[in-house]
């Protein structure tokens, strides 16, 4: 029976038995299987079996703080497997060091002591960006030769020929090669990351880092800090420097993702660091240097932006030289069949099922559907369908569409399937986070502080339940 968590495998190398116990605890909701190793050596064999994503510590010999074993062991790993999502884990280092593993190929950083969540965040964002690579058949030459190469493969991943699909390739054509900051508008679920990826890899900065700030995510207290870095000793858990995202991005591209969900008494700070171009981390008294480019995403609808009640509008005259729209999927219906056999061919793939067919009148019923939750949900419905179908051929009611959701009159939606007996408790998580979902019109933001749950762990139930 194919398992619901979202990716196969992770692998933990350090030489920390703690880390790796509390590592191998956290992700196992993420991954089937977590595997550890105590020494890059010891690793080697399982990063052969092509792991979702590696955490990789940067120091195993007692005292060094340069990483240079990490680095090695990185070097050693994208050898081997070039799509690898590389996260190094940089205690105590230097700010230095996250900034050189990211030009190494490392796809992210994390600083001990980490938070639940951050960890989990990054770790999730390398695994989907490895699943993209794959999909693309990206790997170290598509990675090395950046702008050149990159940007086809990278638009290839954002299916859609509609008029307004069409217009967004354009405009990512148009507007990735240039330094402007683009703007991204769309409901969630939409493909407005893709899209920031998409532009990043048309771009010259293709082989310098994306970094991603999940401003949704970010805690008010932890702002600072987090954008901004810190020095060692500048609060109490501050026991190493930390770069901070945007001096992570220095020489790439910073993603800005939620950016509307950026409390207003903090936007002043972000709208400074962005127009000096230097940023003063927190506990220091000198000002560095940055050299970003900024991608920012949100679900605002252009009414809301305009309010400058919620966003000012200095900033976001810095942050929206090119804007690009990602339409509703129920305004460019036209897509669905395309993103639904790839989705469904993905899936069987992945999970060794047969390849069913798709009759007319499920097609049919799939494209009048609304989507509230765009993209993401027909993406998470095409996955349900391939796991839960029977038969030979796709039925409407192998894909989770919601109760009372909008479905073409031709085929009327059959109830959802009974939950089993026993699993009462997981049928009213399902309706509780379906409900919230609704009320916030597929928001993720507001539907996780209703639910009181992050955003993470709001993901991870709609996950769960194909939501
Ligand atoms: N045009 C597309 N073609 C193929 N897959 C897509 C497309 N748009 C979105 N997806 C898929 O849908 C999911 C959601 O996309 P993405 O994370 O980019 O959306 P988003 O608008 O950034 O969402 P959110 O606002 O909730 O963060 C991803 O799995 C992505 O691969």
């Amino acid at each position: 029976m194919p398992s619901s968590r979202p990716y196969a495998l992770a692998l933990v190398i350090d030489d920390d038995p703690d880390i790796l116990v509390a590592a191998q605890m956290l992700l196992h909701d993420l991954f089937d299987d977590v595997v550890t190793a105590a020494s890059p050596d010891a690793a080697m064999a399982s990063v052969a079996r092509s792991p979702d994503v590696i955490l990789l510590d940067g120091n195993f010999a007692r005292g060094a703080t340069n990483a240079a074993e990490g680095f090695r062991c990185l070097d050693a790993i994208l050898a081997t497997d070039p799509d690898a999502a590389v996260v190094l884990i940089t205690a105590h280092s230097g700010v230095q060091v996250a900034v050189e593993a990211m030009k190494r190929g490392a796809t992210d950083f994390v600083s001990k002591p980490w938070s639940h969540d951050r960890l989990l965040t990054t770790v999730r964002t390398a695994a989907n960006l490895r699943q993209s690579r794959r999909q693309l058949g990206q790997g170290e030459g598509a990675r090395s030769q950046g702008a050149a190469a990159a940007p086809t493969a990278a638009a290839l991943s954002l299916l859609g020929d509609s008029p307004a699909m069409r217009r967004v390739h354009s405009l990512i054509a148009r507007a990735g090669p240039t330094q402007a900051n683009v703007m991204i508008l769309g409901e969630n679920g939409t493909g407005k990351e893709l899209v920031a990826r998409a532009i990043h890899a048309a771009s010259r900065r293709a082989a310098a880092p994306l970094v991603t700030v999940d401003l949704g995510a970010v805690a008010e207290t932890l702002f600072d800090s987090e954008l901004f870095g810190h020095v060692k000793g500048a609060f109490t858990d501050a026991r190493g420097d930390s770069i901070g995202r945007l001096r992570a991005a220095d020489g790439g591209t910073l993603f800005l993702d939620e950016v509307g969900n950026l409390p207003l008494h903090l936007q002043p700070k972000l709208l400074t660091a962005l127009e000096q171009r230097r940023v003063t981390p927190v506990g220091s008294s000198r000002s560095e240097a940055i050299d970003v480019r900024v991608i920012a995403a949100t679900n605002l609808d252009h009414a809301r932006l305009a309010d400058d009640r919620v966003f000012r509008q200095d900033l976001l005259f810095r942050l929206n030289t090119v804007e690009i729209e990602l339409p509703p999927l129920r305004e460019r219906r036209e897509d669905i069949p395309a993103l639904l056999a790839h989705y469904l061919r993905h899936y069987e793939q992945r999970y060794a099922a047969p390849e069913r067919a798709l009759p007319p009148e499920v097609l049919a019923a799939l494209v009048a559907h609304d989507w509230p939750g765009n993209v993401r949900a027909l993406r998470h419905a095409a996955e349900r369908a391939v796991i839960l179908a029977p038969g030979d051929a796709y039925q409407i009611d192998d894909f989770p569409l919601g109760r009372g959701a909008a479905v073409a009159p031709v085929v009327a939606a059959p109830p959802p399937a009974p939950a089993p007996a026993g699993l009462n408790l997981d049928r009213l998580e399902r309706e509780t986070v379906e409900a919230a979902l609704r009320k916030h019109s597929y928001n993720i933001s507001q539907a996780a502080t209703e639910l009181g749950l992050s955003r993470f762990a709001l993901y991870r139930r709609m996950e769960k339940h194909g939501l």
